[in-house]
């Protein structure tokens, strides 16, 4: 798919009736109803959504998926194939909340781009540096260090989000030029490095707001972006999808 993909994380926030009521608000913007626009909402809402997306253009989108390939007892889990029977176009792996917060390492984030490619949901492979990585000059290499999953997949398609540790909520967006480099690197070491399908996609994550879209989503070699914050609020989530609906 040509064009800027634009996937709203929405972490762990809104309760059912909330959820409902922002994916309502996208859905009554031409904006944000468009195959290039996602919403990653809570596990738990997703069958809900899933339903009300049915026939309209916006995908949906997990926030995790289970290492686990086969149903089983894995008291807790959700599998691929759960997510694509409810609807899930794609599903977020490794972000840096579940690499801090889960210890998720390579193996595992293996295994779930694996089941996730298996069960035909795209997955989005999420890799950033933390301050401390960046300030001691090591960062591209504990990016390459993430990437390494993606020489270990045979075929299919997926995506990868950067998203600078110290830019995820924190107002602080990484430059232009920062995005350029890591991504022109990113794009650089998956030739060399990975099998990968059809295009290398790369999409950034990190502060992205309704008033920074637009110059992010026209840096050289962004193709897209991963929101957070601003995609709990509809109005934002639409100033910046049409922003990239500007660039298609
Ligand atoms: O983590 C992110 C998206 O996955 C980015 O979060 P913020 O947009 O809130 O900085």
């Amino acid at each position: 798919m040509a064009g800027k993909l634009i996937i709203g994380n929405w972490k762990m926030n809104t309760r059912a009736q909330s959820a409902q009521s922002l994916v309502d608000a996208l859905l009554e913007q031409p904006a944000c109803d468009q195959p290039w626009v996602g919403v990653a909402a809570p596990a738990v809402y997703l069958a809900a959504l899933g339903a009300r997306l049915q026939g309209r253009s916006i995908r949906l989108a997990a926030q995790d998926v289970s290492a686990f390939a086969s149903d089983g007892a894995y008291t807790g889990e959700i599998s691929a194939a759960m997510l694509q029977d409810i609807g899930c176009a794609y599903v977020l792996v490794g972000h840096s909340e579940r690499r801090q917060y889960f210890a998720e390492n390579n193996p595992q984030l293996l295994a779930k781009m694996n089941n996730a490619l298996a069960a035909g949901i795209v997955p989005v492979l999420c890799v950033g540096e933390t301050l401390e990585q960046r300030e001691q000059g090591d960062y591209l290499e504990v990016i390459y260090q993430q990437l390494a999953v993606l020489a270990e997949i045979n075929a299919g398609e997926y995506l990868i989000a950067y998203e600078p540790v110290w830019a995820i909520g924190t107002g602080k967006v990484a430059t232009l030029e920062q995005i350029a480099e890591i991504h022109s690197a990113i794009k650089t070491w998956c030739l060399q490095n990975a099998k990968p399908s059809a295009s290398i996609r790369v999409l950034y994550g990190g502060s992205v707001k309704a008033e920074n879209a637009e110059s992010i989503l026209m840096t050289d070699n962004v193709d897209g972006a991963l929101v957070g914050g601003a995609s709990l609020d509809a109005g934002s989530f639409r100033m910046i999808c049409q922003a990239a609906g500007k660039l298609i």
